[in-house]
């Protein structure tokens, strides 16, 4: 059966989809976008706006009993492949050298008219 999942403390879907689904021991959650729940506002550039996303993904983790070490695959959106080192060193962070598998595409566009969205797979712990 797949568990559909709407989280507290991050923003609300801006479309018809839930934050994560469940089948099993295995998690897919959406790709998120650099809006802070408070404000429902996306911040600003996209350094803040890949801090506030890993926030995002640690939250809806948290909730599905797994955290950002049972991630086992990311895929990076950006609008423009010139913010790969940005976004390198600020991902890597949230890590502990155990990096998962992923995937950086560079997109035309994306929701709200972000720099970056990120969506990953992982696993209860
Ligand atoms: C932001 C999204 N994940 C979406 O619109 O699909």
């Amino acid at each position: 059966e797949t568990i559909r999942v709407t989280h507290n403390g991050v923003p609300k879907p801006i479309g018809p989809y839930s934050h994560s689904t469940g089948y099993g021991n295995v998690i897919f959650v959406s790709g998120q976008i650099g809006i802070d729940q408070k404000t429902n506002m996306l911040k600003d550039g996209v350094e803040q706006q890949t801090v506030q996303i890993m926030e995002n993904l640690k939250t809806i983790l948290a909730d599905n009993q797994s955290d950002i070490e049972h991630i086992t695959k990311t895929t990076i959106f950006l609008t423009d492949m010139k913010y790969f080192e940005k976004v390198n060193e600020i991902y890597a962070k949230y890590f502990h050298g155990h990096f998962p598998a992923r995937t950086t595409i560079e997109v035309a566009s994306l929701p709200r008219n972000a720099n970056i969205e990120i969506e990953c797979i992982a696993v209860k712990r």
